[in-house]
């Protein structure tokens, strides 16, 4: 639904260049919810701006639902981006306009009739649950209200596709849940793809089918959440179950990452049972992410890996995937 072929976007003089994107390509699926997380001034939100071309590469192309729209012409551009909608981290929302005055100008501005924007605003406001505040100022709303407005907004020209600048960052963590959950329901029910940008990975594991982890203009990672927990030596699946430090010690540390149905199985008991091991657990996660339970748990085994290899092997041989965080000397 959404293709990034080696993008790169450069600001700033000749002299001092900052290259926000350098060469980014991403590929988000139509119906899924795709984050991409970094840290500040990693280029999230350059990157999320060039999907709707509000920033245009300098560099590479942008599809969004089958048109390239670095090749369309400026009045065939303004008709394309109403297949995609944008909610902003300060909402953006015009004090002098009520809720519905919000709402309705997205539809005022693409020439949509008077009646035709009042129906399709009630149909909206009662989406994301604003029946009630139709004739309220934004003055007069919580900050997740306020967001609501927004995403209503976004939503009011039925775009396939809704684009997400940190939407929850100003939001306390009950009502960034609230809306987590709004944003789910819309994906689900309405079959909206979303690109969301955040810092924060508990977003990405509340919500998303797929991320990508960005840094210094790159992606580093990308891929459903399910296939990065399966892939060794991924940051963003040591992200997602964060484990802690390493004790002190010689031992052999492993990580053991379970991703759907063999999380349920006694697998600790039985490494213990059947290599006789005395198998330390220094710490265990479980989650569904990505909409798999998943679950990753670190062991500490006595002595050197090299004594280890037959009790891996049959770990990896009931389809766990093992990553050898410390061999033990
Ligand atoms: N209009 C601009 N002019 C000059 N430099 C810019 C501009 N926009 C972004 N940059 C630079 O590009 C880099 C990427 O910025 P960007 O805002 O995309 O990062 P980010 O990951 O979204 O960070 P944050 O989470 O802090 O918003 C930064 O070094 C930033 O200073």
């Amino acid at each position: 639904m959404i293709t990034l072929t080696s993008v790169t976007k450069v600001f700033g003089a000749a002299t001092n260049p900052v290259r926000a994107l350098d060469g980014v390509s991403l590929a988000v699926d139509a119906g899924e919810i795709f984050g991409v997380i970094g840290q500040s001034g990693a280029g999230k939100s350059t990157l999320i701006r060039t999907v709707n071309l509000l920033e245009r590469p300098d560099s590479g192309s942008v599809s969004v639902a089958d048109r390239e729209l670095t090749a369309l012409s400026d009045r065939d551009l303004l008709h394309a981006r109403r297949e995609i909608g944008m909610v902003f981290q300060q909402f953006n929302l015009l004090d002098s306009r009520t809720v519905r005055g919000n709402v309705e100008l997205a539809l005022e501005v693409v020439g949509v009739g008077r009646r035709e924007r009042a129906s399709r605003t009630n149909e909206i406001l009662e989406l994301v649950g604003l029946e009630n505040k139709a004739n309220q100022y934004p003055a007069q709303l919580s900050g997740g209200q306020k967001q609501r407005v927004g995403i209503a907004r976004a939503l009011a020209s039925r775009p396939r596709v809704l684009l997400s600048d940190e939407a929850t960052s100003a939001l306390d963590p009950e009502t960034t849940h609230s809306i987590l959950q709004l944003l789910k329901s819309l994906n689900r029910d309405l079959g909206l793809t979303i690109l969301l940008i955040t810092h924060e990975m508990d977003v990405v594991k509340s919500i998303c089918d797929s991320a990508a982890l960005m840094s210094g203009g790159r992606i580093l990672e990308q891929g459903r959440l399910v296939d990065l927990l399966a892939q060794p030596g991924s940051q963003l699946a040591r992200g997602l179950f964060p484990l802690g430090e390493l004790p002190d010690g010689n031992s052999t540390v492993i990580d053991v990452t379970f991703v759907g149905l063999s999380s349920a199985r006694p697998v600790v008991a039985r490494l213990a049972r059947t290599h006789q091991l005395d198998v330390g657990l220094l710490g265990a996660a479980m989650e569904t992410i990505g909409g798999a339970q998943s679950g990753r748990t670190r062991l500490e085994l006595p002595g050197t890996i090299d004594a280890h290899t037959a009790a891996i092997s049959d770990l990896r041989a009931q389809g766990l995937v093992v990553e050898i965080v410390r061999s033990g000397r």
